[in-house]
């Protein structure tokens, strides 16, 4: 039974002793939970051994990291953010990583609306005032939510149910989501802006609820912050850098911005010198939406779970760097997916050097399936001999393509063609090209063309194609030469483009023959090219 070394990472923040348990139980598992993994060099040793690492916010699966783990597999984040993980260099080096979308999303919600509350009414200063011994009513003096505008940027699972949570209590909801369709705002009664400026500059509140990327850095900036109007309160419960901290810190002490609710901070945790710390009416929390007892058993059962069953099974689900494929999906899709990669592997062999364009298209039943994966799986075939098989999978596939120069794209028509369902591929430069394709006859696959000649083969064991002159005697002088040394034919198949034109023979030995044999076959005259095609 193969032996599969889990880590728990974090810096002390772990997950739901209910979901380690459940990777505990698991015979073929060996779990290490180690929360003291800050420094990158203590993660990096950590790792060294793991099939499988799972982290909450606290530990960084960082480049390094992610070199060292020599036999890792999958990285499983409890929770929504991936950004402590190096996500392009987990797909190079053909690691999936997979988080837990909204297994958090009801806390963080309650969260960002419990800090709007707080902020509007200035609950901690109150509260700090209180146990220092003092009665201060009149300098507490708060606002109502009630008739007020908030503006919502990024209306996805956790701004939808802050939204909601908002119309309860009478606010207006502005929203900007350049993701989110007419008739979804309008189900959810949000008044959708397409213009981040033109969604803030009323706005009372602006909670933020989008992931940090390139694009949302800094998305509330001193410009931005400048056209709110005076006295705008702004919530941030989603990532550190949406908002530019020095920026409103300085807006704070100004007077512009009103207020501010943080959760999360541009450096976690921020130092004691960090300019917001000491900014005026503000509400801080070291990072908590999600902590809740619900949120934290919710997440750390599903990555255990989803890290299970793809160690074990090899399904994957929420993954954020490869299609899903779900037990069922993969029970179904599985026949195409291997057939797809022995096409790969088979063109790779026939193909033109330095190609730069893989083509890979589907007709008839298949052109109505979601090939994306079996596509995947031909370029993996194809690219197995020039990287080498150990260095490339499903993930990194795509990354390996464009890496080498080479296009990848797909095509599907749901039209059959002469076959109920065909994978046809291509691989060249500009005109100069191979092209196989291939069916399933009965459920059993068989390759069914090649440059377009018609042939029928099993694609099993080695197979040796011969493009010779069509003239008599040609079968007669291969089989003599593989006899002679003991190589046995399976199977024929054979084809020409007009008699006494070219032929394609198409033979399926029961082993592959050396070299020499090939050699020796080019030089039977009439004889213009022979290719040996492994498919395992
Ligand atoms: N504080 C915490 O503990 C905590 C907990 C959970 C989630 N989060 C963070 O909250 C954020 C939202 O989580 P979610 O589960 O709602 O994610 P989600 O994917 O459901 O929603 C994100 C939304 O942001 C939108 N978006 C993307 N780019 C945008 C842009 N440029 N402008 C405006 N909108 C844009 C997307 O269209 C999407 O609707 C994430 O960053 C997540 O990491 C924080
Ligand atoms: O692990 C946590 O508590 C933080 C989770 C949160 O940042 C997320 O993106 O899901």
């Amino acid at each position: 039974m193969a032996k599969f070394n889990i880590l728990i990472a974090g810096n002390n923040d772990p997950i739901s002793s209910i979901g380690i348990d459940l990777l505990k139980a698991e015979p073929s598992f060996d779990v290490t939970v180690n929360m003291n993994l800050k420094a990158e060099d203590a993660m990096v040793e950590a790792s060294r051994e793991a099939h499988a690492i799972i982290v909450r916010s606290g530990a960084k699966v960082t480049a390094k990291v992610l070199d060292a783990a020599k036999n890792l597999k999958v990285v499983g984040r409890a929770g929504v953010g991936v950004d402590n993980i190096d996500i392009p260099y987990a797909s190079k080096r053909g690691v999936v990583v997979m988080n837990t979308p909204g297994g958090n999303t009801v806390s963080t919600a309650e969260h960002a609306f419990g800090l709007m509350m707080s902020l509007s009414r200035k609950v901690p200063q109150a509260h700090a005032s209180v146990i220092g011994g003092k009665w201060e009513r009149k300098n507490f003096q708060g606002a109502e939510l009630n008739k007020k505008t908030l503006a919502v940027l990024g209306m996805g699972r956790i701004g939808t149910e802050f939204a909601k949570r908002a119309q309860a209590f009478g606010m207006t909801v502005v929203a900007y989501d350049p993701y989110l369709s007419a008739n979804r705002a309008e189900m959810l009664k949000v008044e959708l802006r397409d213009n981040l400026d033109d969604a803030v500059k009323d706005a009372d509140f602006i909670t933020m609820h989008m992931p940090l990327t390139p694009e949302t850095k800094h998305m509330l900036n001193e410009t931005r912050l400048r056209l709110c109007k005076k006295g705008v309160r702004v919530i941030n419960c989603a990532r550190g850098g949406l908002v530019d901290d020095n920026a409103l810190a300085k807006l704070l002490e100004e007077g512009h911005v009103g207020g501010a609710a943080l959760d999360v901070y541009e450096v976690e945790p921020p130092p004691a010198d960090y300019a917001l710390l000491k900014a005026p009416n503000v509400v801080f929390t070291p990072h908590l939406g999600a902590s809740t007892e619900e949120a934290q058993e919710s997440v750390g059962i599903e990555i255990a779970e989803q890290v299970k069953e793809n160690l074990l099974h090899g399904t994957v689900v929420n993954a954020v760097n490869m299609p899903n494929v779900d037990p069922k999906t993969l029970a179904e899709i599985g026949p195409f997916l291997r057939f797809g990669e022995i096409l790969g592997r088979l063109i790779s062999q026939i193909a033109p050097q330095r190609a730069e364009f893989l083509r890979v298209n589907y007709s008839g039943n298949l052109g109505k399936m979601d090939t994306t994966l079996v596509s995947r799986g031909v370029l993996k075939g194809y690219l197995e001999r020039p990287i080498g098989a150990d260095q490339v999978n499903l993930i990194n596939a795509v990354g390996t393509a464009e890496n080498l120069g080479l296009r990848f794209t797909e095509s599907r028509v749901p039209e059959p063609t002469e076959f109920s369902d065909l994978i046809e591929v291509e691989v060249g430069s500009g005109e100069n090209k191979a092209v196989i394709s291939g069916s399933f006859f009965g459920g059993d696959p068989r390759i069914v063309k090649i440059n377009g000649r018609r042939v029928e083969a099993t694609p099993e064991g080695t197979l040796l194609l011969l493009e010779n002159d069509d003239r008599p005697g040609m079968i007669g002088a291969y089989g003599t030469i593989l006899g002679k040394h003991q190589v046995n034919i399976a199977n024929m198949s054979l084809s020409r483009n007009v008699e006494g034109g070219t032929a394609l023979t198409l033979l399926t030995l029961d082993s592959t023959p050396p070299q020499a044999v090939i050699q020796e076959l080019e030089k039977i005259p009439g004889v213009k090219r022979v290719y040996c095609m492994e498919l395992e």
